[in-house]
């Protein structure tokens, strides 16, 4: 017999399974519409011009390979807080911010949620939105809490149910975690408006929730960094006492670099202390301490003028590319004869597109034209380019006429 002839084939991962297809795949004509990661117009993986500057004033420093702290980079840490949270933050100059550098946004996720089960115990409930991110529930649920939902998609409008959602946060026991995504909602590209952002920030005062945002698209939504930061600033003013997981994979195209932060908003200096000790602790014997390549090149970037300002402008180029496909396929819909409503495809931010297709419409889009997408129906816009826009309107509006 074997140690292991117990364990079970697991099904492939929702999101990158997609990727393995698509790969297989033989027709030239394919698409893949899966991964949220962004691709040039000639669908090509896109190395930012400031990356590839960071790297190479890097190389020229011939810096050593020590071991980073535990908490990962300073001059990260205090760059990647200072992103999100603004250049004037009250928190920041207070000292009253713990942000740690992790691997990338899912381990930032994992660090949140493993400090939450060791030390949030009144409450062991976590409520995302319905529909989330789909890593988000292994992510708490291994860490050893609980899965609740709160409304958030309206299938009919293909837009934010934002009564749903307050209807449903007003019932969410005191104390519990709620998850917000700060900008570009995956999978729906749909976010609540400003005015919106404020009434549930009352709500969740009220109700005196926990919130913990996932900030994974700072800059790549609308194209501006601060206008992304709004929902996540507004909450902190509003004196809310966040966590926040930060990712650098999208918005500076450090994928494979696994480059993340977590920041835990303390009561003061004093608490942010006890916190940080304690993150130490929990992060220590899961890996040690993070990768350095990435978190020097993020930080070079985040800290030297002229990168930073270079750095802006390529964001802001990534979200405008996605924006005029999302124009562009649907002024292609309506060539293809499609009389159905897609303003939603124009409407929705962000990496991605909830198009409302049903599951079947998706399986026969993949079987009929090697398009690829997760079975909820969203594309990865990134995916779409000039030359195939045409293409993927047509096995569109052939699987929902
Ligand atoms: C809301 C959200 N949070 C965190 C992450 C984690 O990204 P990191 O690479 O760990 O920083 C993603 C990535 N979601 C994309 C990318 C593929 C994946 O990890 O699922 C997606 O949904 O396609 C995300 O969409």
């Amino acid at each position: 017999s074997s140690w292991w002839s117990e364990v079970q084939m697991g099904p492939p991962d929702p999101i990158l399974g997609v990727s393995e297809a698509y790969k297989r795949d033989t027709n030239s004509k394919k698409i893949n519409l899966g991964v949220g990661a962004y691709r040039d117009d000639q669908g090509k993986p896109f190395v930012l011009s400031c990356v590839r500057k960071a790297e190479a004033q890097l190389a020229a420093k011939k810096l050593d390979k020590e071991y980073l702290p535990i908490g990962g980079l300073g001059d990260f840490n205090k760059a990647c807080a200072k992103l999100a949270l603004g250049d004037d933050s009250e928190v920041i100059k207070s000292g009253r911010n713990i942000t740690v550098q992790t691997i990338s946004g899912t381990g930032s996720l994992r660090v949140g949620a493993s400090f939450l089960s060791r030390f949030h115990t009144e409450a062991r409930d976590v409520y995302l939105p319905k529909p989330s991110w789909g890593n988000h529930t292994p992510i708490f649920r291994d860490a050893g809490m609980q899965l609740k939902a709160y409304s958030y998609y309206d299938p009919k409008t293909c837009g934010f149910d934002f009564q749903g959602a307050l209807n449903d946060i007003s019932k969410i026991p005191a104390k519990s975690v709620i998850m917000l995504h700060a900008c570009a909602h995956n999978p729906t590209g749909v976010d609540p408006r400003p005015e919106q952002w404020k009434e549930i920030a009352e709500l969740v005062k009220k109700r005196n929730l926990l919130p913990f945002f996932d900030m994974a698209y700072q800059g790549f939504a609308s194209g501006d960094i601060d206008r992304d930061a709004w929902a996540v600033r507004h909450f902190i003013e509003q004196g809310h006492n966040i966590l926040l997981s930060q990712s650098f994979a999208k918005n500076m195209g450090l994928y494979g670099e696994r480059v993340g932060g977590f920041t835990v908003v303390c009561k003061d200096t004093e608490e942010a202390k006890r916190v940080e000790s304690q993150l130490k602790i929990l992060i220590r014997p899961v890996y040690s301490n993070p990768p350095m390549n990435g978190a020097r090149i993020a930080a070079t970037i985040l800290n030297t003028p002229d990168l930073y300002k270079e750095w802006l402008g390529e964001v802001h180029g990534m979200a405008n590319r996605i924006i005029t496909m999302r124009e562009l396929l649907v002024a292609n819909l309506k060539k293809e004869g499609s009389t159905r409503n897609w303003q939603h495809v124009i409407d929705q931010i962000g990496m991605f597109c909830f198009t409302g297709l049903k599951p079947e419409q998706v399986e026969r889009l993949t079987k009929e034209f090697s398009v690829y997408m997760t079975k909820d129906g969203r594309i990865s816009m990134a995916g779409v380019t000039s030359g195939n826009v045409g293409y993927l309107a047509q096995g569109i509006h052939t699987v929902t006429k």
